[in-house]
């Protein structure tokens, strides 16, 4: 694997009295694509929370081998919806993230500019968020994420609103976007499909509390396609995934009660 950037060691968080995450070790290496799949209310979300440092868990977290301390420094995050405001045309949302960080809206702005046509958005900056499709919405929210030129990008569940179809599109844009880019990214999605299409390695999470059950290396060659030729292999990935999912292995956790939904 590459240089490790991100690593937790034993990470665990409740909510009171509610174990959420029980024992997660993961890591994730420079230029590396990795998903967390696993059940809903596994806790998939709260361990973004940890990572943005949104909420405090136990165990240890490290970036780049160093104890993760300045979380914003490290992390450009995407959340499920796409968050863009209603009322900021589409190049003054996409600027939102820079101009946290301080940066001026015209100098915001010359940066985010020339990317909208990479992003499919060239001709829409003037336009409000209601004005577009679901699918550009979701380009314009990760060009917000992207242009804070983070050392990470962490993506919660980003197409899991659109339909199947947009869905499909996005995710081959987004293939050959990180081709290009290499960005080192964590995605979290329910889609076993989505986990093999996009990413290098998937971390599969047991039901609540959540521990990693299987690290699953994905070697399909890229570009991924979704034509016949990757379909064996897909597929074969895809049930493997799907069998772990739908006929778990007791949790050894969970014997700790707090589990009661
Ligand atoms: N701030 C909080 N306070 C109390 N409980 C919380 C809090 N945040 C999350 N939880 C609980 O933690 C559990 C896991 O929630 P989380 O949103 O992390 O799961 P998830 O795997 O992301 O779910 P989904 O896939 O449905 O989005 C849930 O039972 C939820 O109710």
């Amino acid at each position: 694997m590459a240089m490790r950037r991100l690593e937790l060691r034993h990470v665990r968080k409740a909510f009171g009295g509610l174990d959420v995450l029980a024992d997660i070790s993961l890591s994730v290496g420079a230029g590396e694509f990795v998903s967390i799949l696993g059940p809903s209310g596994a806790g998939k979300s709260t361990l973004f929370q940890l990572l943005t440092g949104a909420q405090h868990g136990e165990g240890e977290m490290f970036f780049d081998g160093t104890p993760l301390d300045d979380h914003g420094r490290h992390f450009a995050f995407m959340p499920q919806r796409d968050a863009l405001m209603p009322w900021r045309r589409i190049l003054d949302n996409t600027t939102l993230g820079l101009e946290v960080q301080g940066i001026r809206r015209k100098a915001a702005r010359a940066r985010v500019a020339p990317l909208f046509a990479e992003f499919g958005l060239a001709g829409f900056e003037r336009h409000f968020p209601a004005q577009l499709s679901g699918g550009m919405r979701q380009r314009a929210a990760l060009l917000r994420t992207v242009v804070q030129e983070r050392d990470m990008l962490l993506l919660d569940e980003p197409f899991g609103a659109l339909d199947a179809l947009t869905r499909t599109a996005m995710q081959r844009w987004l293939e050959q976007m990180w081709r290009h880019h290499r960005w080192t990214a964590l995605l979290i999605t329910h889609d076993v499909r989505e986990a093999v299409f996009l990413s290098d390695r998937i971390y599969v999470l047991s039901a609540r509390p959540a521990c990693i059950v299987r690290e699953i290396k994905v070697p399909l060659p890229r570009p991924r396609s979704l034509g016949r030729a990757d379909a064996l292999q897909t597929s074969t990935i895809e049930a493997e995934i799907l069998d772990i999912l739908l006929n778990p292995e007791p949790n050894p956790h969970s014997s700790k009660g707090h589990d009661h939904d």
